[in-house]
């Protein structure tokens, strides 16, 4: 049995809308394992990043736990909190969140001092090496504006990996590509994953979601199903995405 990276206990999370309450999550329990690939699916609104926020400690939660390694964290100070995220976690959003006026190199090494897990030659190295095993390396020098939206999330995922975290979260990464580079970021963070790196996806995208070894459906604030498939494989990426459709449609997704 893997290891368990992230655990969530009894999560409840409550957003006021006016002089209303929604309980978006109600007390989840939910265990994320080392080197998987899991995804979260389920239909539009039912909490997949507000997840994503309360197990990362973006968003503050109203009830329950979190554990990272064994550790508590959402009892953590902001300041301890945001220590964790930068030596930890690493982010991918729909939106890449690219600071405009600096350089994708430069975008991937402000994250990397701040990490301040390597010297400050090792960052630009490790740097310089992500963007090129991410096929950005060319556009490096670039601004993000100066750049197509395929290469800015590439630079994006470089900069998510910059402080090796333990667990890259990903919130719809691809929600925002067209389908050569959705391909492309697929491509990038199952190779990711196959080098040991641990993913937790949100997607809407069925073949996004067929990429991961563990999906879970949140649904009326509740994991209520998920399936478990081999690591993905290229040759089997047909008969993977309709194991999937089968199972989505199975949950009137
Ligand atoms: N900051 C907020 N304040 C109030 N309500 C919020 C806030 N953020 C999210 N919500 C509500 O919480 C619910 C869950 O939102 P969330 O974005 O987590 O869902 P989702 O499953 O990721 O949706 P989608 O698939 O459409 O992106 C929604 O009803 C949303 O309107």
């Amino acid at each position: 049995m893997a290891d368990t990276i992230l655990q969530g206990e009894k999560i409840t999370k409550i957003f006021h809308q006016g002089k209303a309450e929604a309980k978006v999550l109600d007390g989840i329990d939910i265990k994320i394992y080392e080197k998987d690939f899991t995804v979260i699916m389920g239909p539009s609104g039912a909490g997949k990043s507000t997840l994503l926020y309360s197990l990362s400690g973006m968003d503050q939660i109203n009830g329950g736990h979190v554990l990272y390694r064994g550790r508590e964290i959402s009892s953590l100070s902001e300041k301890q909190m945001a220590r964790l995220r930068a030596e930890e976690f690493g982010f991918v959003f729909q939106q890449t969140h690219l600071v405009s006026n600096l350089t994708l190199l430069e975008n991937v090494l402000v994250a990397g001092y701040v990490g301040k897990k390597d010297s400050a030659e090792k960052v630009r190295e490790r740097a310089k090496n992500l963007l090129q095993q991410m096929d950005v390396e060319e556009a490096k020098d670039r601004l993000p504006a100066q750049v197509s939206g395929g290469e800015a999330q590439r630079a994006a995922i470089a900069r998510a990996m910059i402080g090796r975290p333990g667990l890259l979260f990903a919130d719809e990464p691809t929600g925002a590509l067209n389908q050569a580079n959705t391909r492309e970021v697929l491509g990038l963070l199952t190779d990711l994953n196959r080098e040991g790196q641990s993913i937790l996806m949100v997607t809407h995208d069925l073949r996004a979601a067929s990429r991961g070894n563990r999906i879970l459906y949140l649904e009326d604030g509740k994991v209520c199903d998920e399936l478990s498939l081999e690591p993905y494989n290229e040759m089997e990426e047909k008969q993977r995405e309709r194991e999937v459709s089968q199972w989505l449609s199975g949950l009137r997704w």
